[in-house]
């Protein structure tokens, strides 16, 4: 689906601090992806998870330390170079688009386009892939305020696609979706010639399809590394506080992370 192939981009987010008035959000956070790496930065409600992304994707200035995307501080691009580098693909994004769907995933071409363009047939093609990519190319006619939830955020992720960003950063990207469509996206977004950020609350998601994972709690790391090293029942204890036992699937290959309730099972 790329014609013209930029390499996945490098992220650093060095020392970096956020606060929303006297209130402490993040607090000296690093963190780093390699070109083409997933990374899953999970962590309880709270934890300042969304916090860490906006500052990546440009909407909450750091107010110490430094985001780099391939070597370039992201705070200091210009706006539309940053649009052909970084999509982002945020919750519950306030998206009242009286557009048809097709149209909203054609907005993912604005950055890579003169003002006014008419769509090549280069463009055609990447809203095509981008539909296909999260099923919804049944969808493409249908009003967007019109979908459900689930819809509402598979078209989203395909606008994102349709941008063709070096790096991708998702705040719960799977939330609304089916567990087929949780799959599906989660295999497309793997699959793309891209860097990608994503929080996730399904640590077994997190575990099959990231290279590796960032723990936040109370807006600090606490752990990182590759899933098997990270999601200890020790951590699980400590961060979330719950009980939970951890295999490695014999089929997948992936850390299995089954939860342990105190209320005994009726
Ligand atoms: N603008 C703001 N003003 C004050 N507090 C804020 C602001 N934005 C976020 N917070 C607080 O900062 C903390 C981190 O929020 P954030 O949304 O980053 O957490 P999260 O890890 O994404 O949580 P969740 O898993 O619930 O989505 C929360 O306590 C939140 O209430």
């Amino acid at each position: 689906m790329t014609a013209t192939y930029t390499p996945p981009a490098e992220l650093r987010v060095d020392c970096v601090t956020l606060t929303a008035g006297a209130r402490r959000l993040v607090s000296d956070v690093s963190l780093t992806a390699r070109p083409g790496e997933t990374i899953g930065l999970v962590g309880p409600n709270g934890s300042g998870k969304s916090s860490l992304l906006r500052a990546v994707y440009r909407v909450l200035r750091p107010d110490t330390g430094r985001v780099r995307v391939d070597g370039d501080d992201a705070w200091a691009l210009p706006a539309r170079q940053l649009a052909r580098t970084v999509a982002a693909v945020v919750q519950d994004s306030a998206a009242d688009f009286d557009l048809a769907v097709r149209e909203v995933v054609a907005m993912g071409r604005t950055p890579h386009k003169r003002l006014l363009a008419g769509d090549t047939p280069e463009d055609a093609d990447l809203i095509d892939g981008a539909l296909l990519a999260v099923d919804a190319v049944h969808l493409a006619d249908r009003p967007f305020d019109r979908l459900s939830g689930g819809e509402r955020q598979r078209v989203l992720i395909a606008r994102a696609l349709a941008q063709q960003p070096t790096l991708l950063v998702l705040d719960e990207p799977t939330n609304h979706l089916d567990i087929r469509h949780q799959l599906s996206v989660l295999g497309a977004l793997r699959r793309l010639p891209a860097t990608v950020l994503l929080a996730l609350h399904d640590l077994n998601l997190a575990a099959y399809y990231c290279d590796r994972l960032y723990v936040l709690d109370d807006g600090e790391i606490t752990a990182s590394g590759p899933p098997s090293a990270v999601l200890t029942p020790q951590l699980l204890a400590e961060v979330y506080g719950v009980a939970a036992e951890v295999t490695t699937h014999p089929r997948t290959g992936a850390p299995q992370v089954t939860f342990l309730p105190e209320e005994p099972r009726r």
